[in-house]
């Protein structure tokens, strides 16, 4: 997917070094984005091995968003790209699904006078056990794109500002909006942060799945994936290695600047090796400039195609998503601030 490398190139070469909550360092660039047109092939990236155990994980990680699960009891049994930032009981306390699936009403005197909320008996609110009201915020897309597919409220949001503050993790992709043009459905993601090696690739590929997820279940073909992120950032490591980049990014940002042909980012890495100090011990991939520049020296091969049973939002499963045609370079490994 050449928009990727567009993405790592981009923010190499523009971005500045920023210190961030996680002590490993960022090379950070505002309000990234990229298009995406899904009819030339699904955008799992080829310029790193991501079938096997990555595919598996984001797999699971697309089935659990549509589960509305406010836990990762199951997800965990599958993948572990979610642990870190769980409770012992599996609680995640922002999790994506149960506010795409499950957003809650106010209810009470949490409701202003002169609001109007919807009740138990409305379409897409539902009565939880103990009485509680949710609003299914992916029904109502689903069920909008048949009834006036011109609509231009298809939003899902899975911000909550209150939780968001105390919250140890809140919602990085935080909302998207359907929109259909022609027979094509169009979905446009924000994500307020992205980390470029890791979460990325995996939200790429999470929101094309679910764009062609629902663009079959409402009779429209996928049409384009629109991805902007607010602070995209390229993880460059901790301690004296991060802080390098403090004074040595102008020198790397003129040399990424001269590179005529891919090939030349491999002398770029080689530089970056011999100057900048060798990450601690146990600290190794924290730093993720060199393996985006053994990236950036790759052709992006030919896309593969998903192939989806007739699942819907509501019964998708692991069994209902295969991947064809997928060709891609070797495996690259990067550590996950946490
Ligand atoms: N720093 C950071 N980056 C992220 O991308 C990220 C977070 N934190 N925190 C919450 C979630 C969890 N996500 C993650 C977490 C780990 C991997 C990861 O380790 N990916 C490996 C494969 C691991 C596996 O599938 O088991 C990779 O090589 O892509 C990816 C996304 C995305 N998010
Ligand atoms: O889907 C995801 C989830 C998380 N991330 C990244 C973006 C940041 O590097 C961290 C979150 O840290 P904040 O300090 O809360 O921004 O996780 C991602 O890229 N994609």
């Amino acid at each position: 997917m050449r928009q990727y490398l567009e993405l790592v190139e981009s923010a190499l070469s523009g971005g500045v070094y920023k210190p961030n909550r996680t002590g490993v360092d960022t090379i950070s660039s505002f309000s990234e984005q990229y298009e995406v047109d899904l009819q030339e092939g699904y955008p799992l990236l080829t310029t790193k091995q991501m079938d096997g155990y990555r595919w598996n994980s984001m797999l699971h990680e697309v089935c659990w968003y549509l589960s509305g699960e406010e836990h990762i009891r199951e997800l965990r049994e599958e993948t572990k790209i979610w642990d870190a930032w769980a409770d012992d009981e599996g609680h995640l306390d922002t999790a994506y699904g149960r506010f795409w699936r499950r957003y809650p009403i106010p209810e009470g005197e949490a409701r202003l006078e002169g609001e109007s909320w919807p009740d138990e008996t409305h379409r897409w609110v539902t009565e939880e056990e103990g009485g509680r009201l949710t609003f299914d915020q992916l029904q109502y897309v689903v069920d909008t794109l048949s009834d006036s597919p011109n609509s231009r409220r298809l939003v899902v949001n899975a911000w909550h500002p209150a939780n968001a503050t105390i919250s140890t993790l809140p919602p990085c992709h935080y909302s998207f909006v359907f929109n259909v043009q022609g027979d094509r459905l169009n979905c446009h993601l924000t994500q307020r942060s992205g980390d470029i090696a890791l979460g990325v690739p995996f939200n790429v590929a999470a929101y094309a799945l679910l764009t062609k997820v629902v663009a079959t279940q409402t009779g429209f073909e996928p049409g384009t994936f629109a991805h902007t992120v607010v602070d995209a950032h390229v993880y460059c490591g901790r301690g004296d290695r991060g802080e390098w980049y403090a004074d040595n990014l102008e020198t790397l940002q003129s040399r990424l600047a001269d590179v005529d042909d891919r090939e030349e980012y491999r002398a770029v890495r080689e530089w970056l090796e011999s100057e900048a100090p060798a990450e601690a011990d146990g600290e190794n991939g924290y730093d993720h400039v060199p393996n985006l520049l053994e990236q950036l020296t790759r052709e992006p091969n030919e896309r593969p195609t998903l192939e989806l049973g007739d699942a819907t939002i509501d019964d998708l499963s692991y069994e209902d998503v295969e991947l064809h045609g997928y060709d891609s370079h070797a495996p690259l490994t990067f550590s996950v601030a946490e």
